[in-house]
């Protein structure tokens, strides 16, 4: 049994610093409001939020910890950064598992096996099926789709989320598949579940109303200037 419940929603709570939702406080409220929901799960960045969403409600929290340098790889590069997303009472932590160059001397298998050695579970973000295939090898808990369409700088990310990974992923690993990224609508997160996924995250389109402000600004932005 995972922490994760099959077939749930997981909401993600984060907000950067350049955001007016940045911090604890703001992240907790949609944690909690995500629980009232009936969101199965939540995913949270940074000790400080991870330790007050804890608090105040009582999912399983995939915790990550965000370290941005000149390296291309910033999801719980290395084994202190992932040690404090423990100490801060996530159950589950997410890190990246690209084969992508890293700061400092932590490979994400040094970090997943100190997760695992801590007795929680590991939640692998990939962007490939190779990718995913040798982080379940390695012993990762769940594999996700989170980092698909992010690893080339010089691309923009896709729309939409990347059902083809889902499924590749689905039929190549032996753990279970979580869909994550780019997920707006309803009707797509019941899709990646029909591809297979056994559960689905959503950031962005439910926590992040700065963003999804934007979209219906811009929807109607050309009857504006048609005025
Ligand atoms: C690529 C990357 O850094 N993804 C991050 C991972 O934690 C978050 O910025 C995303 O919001 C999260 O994956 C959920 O995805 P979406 O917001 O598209 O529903």
């Amino acid at each position: 049994m995972t922490l994760i419940p099959k077939g749930c929603l997981v909401v993600s709570c984060q907000a950067r610093v350049d955001n007016p939702l940045h911090g604890p406080q703001h992240m907790a409220a949609m944690a909690e409001a995500a629980e009232q929901a009936g969101a199965g799960a939540l995913r949270a960045n940074g000790p400080a939020d991870i330790a007050e969403i804890r608090a105040r409600t009582s999912l399983p929290v995939i915790g990550i910890n965000k370290i941005f340098s000149d390296a291309p790889v910033y999801i719980t590069p290395t084994r202190e950064a992932a040690q404090a997303v423990l100490d801060a009472g996530a159950q589950i932590v997410g890190l990246d598992c690209t084969e992508r160059a890293r700061e400092g001397s932590d490979t994400w298998q040094q970090v997943l096996a100190h997760v695992l050695e801590a007795g929680a579970e590991v939640f692998a973000d990939v962007s490939s099926v190779e990718e995913g295939r040798r982080a379940a090898e390695a012993g990762a808990t769940y594999v996700a789709s989170t980092l698909s369409g992010y690893t080339d700088p010089a691309a923009p990310p896709p729309e939409g989320p990347d059902y083809d990974l889902i499924e590749a992923l689905v039929a190549a690993v032996p753990v279970p598949v979580i869909a994550e990224g780019r997920i707006a609508t309803p009707e797509q997160a019941a899709e990646a579940l029909a591809r297979g996924a056994h559960a689905v995250v959503v950031g962005t389109m439910i926590t992040n109303p700065r963003s999804i402000t934007q979209g219906f600004v811009r929807a109607l932005a050309p009857q504006q200037t048609g005025v």
